[in-house]
């Protein structure tokens, strides 16, 4: 007689876990259910001790809590402070791990972060903080400087550290839905080093342990100070890992590792298409969305809502600047989501502010459309500056936002077609 095989059950538990980017991650580390538990402080110490799980990762607030409720605590997990992990052994008992510990540090090794001898600055003083702390030490950072809002070290002080080589964010500072926030201006600690080629270099690296969205503003910052920068997304699947390899008594490769950030930073990324007014980002927009089967958000289509009038009466009764004010606001709001096609109006450009809400989380795509082949019609803007006119001023601005550049100058089927070559490559 054929015997069932059960899968074995894992899972999350926290309070709050949103949509948990953790089980589509384990779905590919391995073949086993896992399951997500928002449990209340009181509820914690039962689940734990009649929950039916073969393992358990554990999240914010409960990472500290779970230390007393396991039967044995392992050296890393004890040296830390915190437990993110749970293996039931053989004999029915609960082990508490750490493999946060290793999430980070594969994070500052795919970022080639090398903080040896270094002077590191880390935000934040919770639980994630602890784990930063001690793959720090490890690593043989100079010093590490602990930032927090009311301790000896804290924001209002944080000059005296600006000779810092390394800054680690560990808040929830620019998280989803606070973005693009940043809790620093990186500036002053750039500065500290020499200039070279047109440059400040006092900072080696930037870690933001954060990663949606994909860029917060620490990570913008970064960029364009050419201050080397990575986000939390591989230290999240990496830690996954290092649970899974528990669980399972296997090793998993860095490979997978890479494969699965790589899927998850396309999937949750947006693809935001500027371009000329009517070079076809509406159009090829749709399109690329039904493709992919995403959700397809056109911000023209917004604005009439949001300040509850027609774009064109908008311009005619308000002028150009309301305009822009309202354009900036819904664009920031559509743009901090996740996982969309967008369409942006194509005056976006004009104003510098809304460069970050573009990219913090997604690709740009810029659509090329011959300008013979532009129409003005109902476009106040056009109608106004005329095409050749506004091709002039903006024509900088699109080349220099956007990340990929696609022609629209085909059937929109293939113009999608070519899209998608780009986006996948
Ligand atoms: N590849 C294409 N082939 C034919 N017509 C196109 C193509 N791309 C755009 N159009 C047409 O150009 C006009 C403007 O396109 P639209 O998507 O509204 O531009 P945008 O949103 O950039 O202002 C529409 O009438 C659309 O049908
Ligand atoms: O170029 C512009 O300044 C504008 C372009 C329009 O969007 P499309 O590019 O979709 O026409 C719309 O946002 C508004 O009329 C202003
Ligand atoms: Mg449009």
């Amino acid at each position: 007689m054929a015997v069932s095989q059960t899968k074995p059950v894992y899972g999350l538990l926290g309070r709050k876990l949103g949509h948990s980017y953790s089980p589509r991650i384990h779905a590919m580390l391995g073949d086993y259910e896992y399951r997500l538990h928002e449990v209340e402080p009181d509820d914690v110490a039962a689940f734990i001790r009649e929950g039916d799980f073969a393992g358990l990762n554990v999240t914010m607030p409960y990472k500290e809590t779970v230390m007393d409720l396991c039967d044995k605590l392992t050296d890393a997990a004890k040296k830390i402070g915190n437990v993110n992990t749970i293996v039931r052994r053989e004999d029915g008992t609960l082990l508490g791990d750490n493999t946060d510990y290793y999430g980070f540090s594969h994070l500052l090794n795919v970022g080639h972060m090398s903080v040896t001898d270094r002077k590191v600055v880390v935000l934040g003083t919770g639980g994630a903080a602890k784990t930063v702390h001690a793959v720090l030490t490890d690593r043989g950072a100079s010093e590490i400087v602990m930032i927090s809002r009311t301790g000896e070290n804290n924001y209002e002080n944080i000059a005296q550290h600006y000779d810092a080589r390394f800054i680690v964010n560990t808040t929830p500072v620019g998280m989803f839905p606070n973005c693009p926030d940043s809790p620093i201006d990186l500036e002053p600690f750039a500065r500290t080093g020499e200039l070279r080629e047109g440059r400040a270099d006092g900072l080696f690296g930037v870690v933001d342990v954060v990663y949606n969205p994909a860029r917060t503003g620490l990570m913008l910052q970064a960029e364009k100070l050419g201050v080397p920068h990575i986000s939390g997304l591989p230290m999240l699947v990496a830690q996954a890992k290092a649970a899974s390899e528990l669980w399972q008594h296997k090793q998993i490769s860095n490979e997978i590792v890479n494969e699965i950030v790589e899927k998850i930073t396309f999937e949750e990324g947006n693809i935001v298409i500027i371009g000329m007014p009517s070079g076809g980002k509406s159009t090829i927009g749709s399109l690329l969305a039904k493709q992919l089967g995403r959700e397809f958000v056109d911000i023209d289509d917004h604005i009439p809502e949001a300040a509850g009038k027609s774009i064109a009466d908008i311009f005619a009764e308000d002028g150009e600047e309301a305009f822009r004010a309202i354009e900036t606001q819904v664009t920031g709001e559509v743009c901090k989501r996740s996982g969309l096609v967008i369409a942006c109006g194509g005056g976006v450009v004009t104003e510098a502010r809304n460069y970050d809400l573009l990219h913090q989380n997604g690709i740009v795509l810029l659509l090329k459309r011959p300008l013979e082949l532009l129409v003005s019609d109902g476009r106040p803007m056009s109608i106004t500056k005329g095409i050749p006119g506004l091709a002039r001023d903006r024509g900088p601005k699109y080349d220099a936002w956007g990340d990929i550049v696609v022609s629209n100058d085909a059937d929109p089927m293939i113009v999608v077609g070519h899209a998608l070559e780009k986006l996948q490559k």
